[in-house]
């Protein structure tokens, strides 16, 4: 096991790369099941859920191939069963669901149940399903599918879930007639999604609003693809820049996605501008708390509310989160007081007392959008910060400490002893 020892203080100041996303990468990989011919994905980033990922795929009976952002799926003979090893360990396996009763008829997929942040319920995804004619059962920890093939229905979500439309959106791509898809997410991850689907051949229209249609088709081809850049490690960066009062070009960055995550720290007094190759964004320190409220697309993203809160806890002035999307994503909020910050938990809500003189410590890291948030700290902490536990981190960001070192931080990998 590794960890990330920084050594806190430095400005940060030069450019950085933004990745592929991988909240888009993990469902486009997994629809790639569904097609009869080759699919390559540029912009995949080198992360350990893509490579999760991939091995699941094989298990699926696909070959594939990864190197240096690019990935090839070529489906052959199927296998509709996800093992618990690996669903356990990336969330996301649980989208190959929709594309095996799509393509095959029969899907064995561990349940992938909760993990730190929350439950995670995955209901929406089987009750539109079942609208669409399959028929689960529930055997030692597996959901076990079956169907003749399905057909389009009209499907009205309880509410937006990410996950649940993209199910419901890969399952009537092949489906036969049309699906509705109502209350679903606007995610640009979706959106890309569907425009993935779309270049192998699907007719979907409405994506990245809450009303999606899809006329089913008979099969899909495979394509070459470029998948959207990651807007959440792109707002990582960006509060990278403000709490080190650096400045950092950051480029093969996401635009318009962005816009929640911009407007939120440009309130808070970030410089954030707009330039042809990206966004380059910088301060000098003088930063005030803000009110976040996390939400659905195009809200405040749940992904960035523990980076946005490290920020906090050096503004001027109080703030407050408010988590509506997963019961317990604040754990975060305990580590940072242990490097001398100063947030109050109540519930779903957290009051960020600013002006903190952070001191580095050794901290623990408990998810990945928590192990980036301290990450942050450490980067403008007095002395040294250890984040251990980092496999979470390296789910998510591509070589982030290189990227950090590149620009002036203090950051290396270490051997946990
Ligand atoms: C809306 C939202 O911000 N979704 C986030 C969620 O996607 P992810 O797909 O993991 O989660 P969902 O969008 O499905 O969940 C949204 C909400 O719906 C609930 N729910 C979901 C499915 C279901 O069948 N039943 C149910 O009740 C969840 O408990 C949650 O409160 O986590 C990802 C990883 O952090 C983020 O990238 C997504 O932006
Ligand atoms: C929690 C996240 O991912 P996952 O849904 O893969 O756990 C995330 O991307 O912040």
């Amino acid at each position: 096991m590794y960890k990330l020892v920084i050594e806190g203080g430095s400005r940060l100041e030069g450019e950085i790369r933004i990745s592929g996303s991988k909240n888009a990468s993990l469902p486009i990989l997994m629809a790639s099941i569904m097609a009869d011919s080759d699919v390559i994905l540029e912009n995949v980033p080198g992360l350990k859920d893509i490579h999760t990922s991939l091995k699941l795929l094989t298990l699926l009976g696909c070959k594939s191939g990864y190197s240096e952002g690019s990935a090839r799926i070529q489906a052959g003979e199927l296998v509709p069963e996800a093992p618990y090893d690996l669903v356990r360990t990336m969330r996301a396996s649980v989208l190959c669901l929709g594309p095996l009763l799509a393509r095959l008829g029969r899907a064995k997929v561990a349940l992938p149940g909760g993990c730190a942040i929350g439950s995670r319920p995955v209901d929406q995804h089987l009750r539109g399903l079942e609208q669409m004619g399959a028929g689960f059962e529930l055997d030692s920890g597996y959901i076990v599918g079956k169907c003749k093939r399905l057909s389009g229905a009209h499907i009205i979500f309880d509410l937006p879930t990410v996950g649940g439309t993209e199910n419901l959106l890969m399952a009537a791509a092949l489906a036969k007639g049309e699906t509705v898809l109502e209350n679903a997410a606007r995610e640009p991850e979706i959106t890309d999604l569907a425009e993935f689907l779309n270049a192998c051949g699907a007719r979907i229209s409405g994506h990245g609003t809450s009303v999606i249609r899809v006329q089913g088709v008979d099969s899909l081809e495979g394509c070459t693809y470029r998948v959207m850049s990651d807007r959440i490690e792109a707002g990582t960066y960006m509060v990278a820049a403000a709490i080190t009062h650096g400045e950092v070009l950051l480029t093969n960055c996401p635009d318009k996605e962005l816009d929640a995550v911009v407007a939120k720290l440009q309130e808070m007094g970030v410089v954030i501008s707009p330039e042809p190759e990206g966004f380059r964004v910088s301060s000098n320190g003088d930063l005030q708390g803000v009110d976040v409220v996390t939400l659905p697309y195009p809200g405040f993203p749940t992904d960035m509310q523990a980076q946005i809160m490290a920020l906090m806890c050096v503004a001027a002035g109080t703030g407050t989160i408010k988590e509506t999307i997963f019961e317990n994503r604040f754990l975060h909020a305990l580590e940072l007081n242990r490097m001398g910050a100063r947030i109050k938990l109540s519930g779903q809500s957290a009051v960020v007392r600013g002006g903190a003189d952070l001191v580095g410590a050794p901290v623990m890291a408990s998810d990945l959008r928590a192990s980036a948030s301290l990450v942050l700290a450490g980067l403008r902490a007095r002395g040294k910060t250890e984040v251990q536990r980092i496999y979470h981190l390296d789910r998510g960001y591509e070589v982030m400490e290189k990227k950090l070192e590149a620009v002036g931080a203090k950051i290396s990998r270490q051997k946990e002893n």
